[in-house]
């Protein structure tokens, strides 16, 4: 598959492997601006890895993986840049959401205000006070995704974003990331896994 290396996302010959297994086997693609793409694949097919390779979150054994040009650890301002759910069983318990999300807004330089404005949008203005210890997947989802968006990002990369949302959840986050897409120049990418479908993962927008 050719790349382009101006697109935002640009993964070109991306392998990686654990102990002499092979995670991902050379994969190649690229997430044009303005576009959602999924990508596609069966559990265990690498989706997650080459999440993380782009994120620097994992070495790359071989080939290159780019966020608006760069690779992930060369961004001079990462959350401007690049928002991710990669994981939104790894909020703390204790803290309630507005306090996570406060933290968050700190680290990457956002007004207070901004972490407000995303609770609300997000659904959890009532249940920000709970702490995140008492709250469902669906509910931990969304505060990922709040989180996410804090620094404004042009791109996202989020990880089965839709899992524990309930049907209104999954509607929301569909309509919030065609419309994220679509203001300026960004774009998404969110992996999926789907059994019955060949070892390598592939991509569709
Ligand atoms: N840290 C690690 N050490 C060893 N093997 C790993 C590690 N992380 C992932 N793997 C292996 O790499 C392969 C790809 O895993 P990955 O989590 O990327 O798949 P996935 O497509 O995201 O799966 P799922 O749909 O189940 O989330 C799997 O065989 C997995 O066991």
């Amino acid at each position: 598959m050719t790349t382009n290396q101006d697109d935002p996302i640009a993964i070109a010959h991306l392998h990686k492997e654990f102990r002499g297994h092979a995670a991902v086997d050379d994969i190649s693609f690229t997430v044009p601006r303005g576009r959602v793409v999924g990508l596609l694949g069966p559990n265990g097919a690498g989706k997650t890895t080459t999440m993380r390779m782009l994120l620097g979150l994992a070495g790359i054994t071989r080939g290159t993986a780019t966020v608006l040009g760069r690779p992930y650890g060369e961004l001079t301002s990462p959350a401007r840049s690049v928002g991710a759910v990669l994981d939104a069983g790894g909020l703390h318990p204790g803290r309630t959401g507005r306090q996570h999300l406060l933290i968050a807004a700190a680290a990457v330089g956002a007004p207070r205000s901004k972490a407000d404005e995303l609770l609300d949008e997000v659904g959890l203005a009532s249940g920000a006070h709970r702490k995140i210890g008492t709250w469902s997947l669906g509910m931990r989802q969304r505060l990922a995704l709040a989180t996410a968006l804090l620094g404004d990002p042009r791109v996202l990369v989020l990880d089965e974003p839709a899992n524990g949302l309930d049907p209104v959840g999954t509607r929301w986050l569909r309509d919030r990331l065609a419309s994220f897409a679509l203001a300026g120049d960004r774009c998404c990418c969110r992996p999926t896994s789907w059994r019955r479908w060949p070892r390598s993962p592939t991509t569709s927008s």
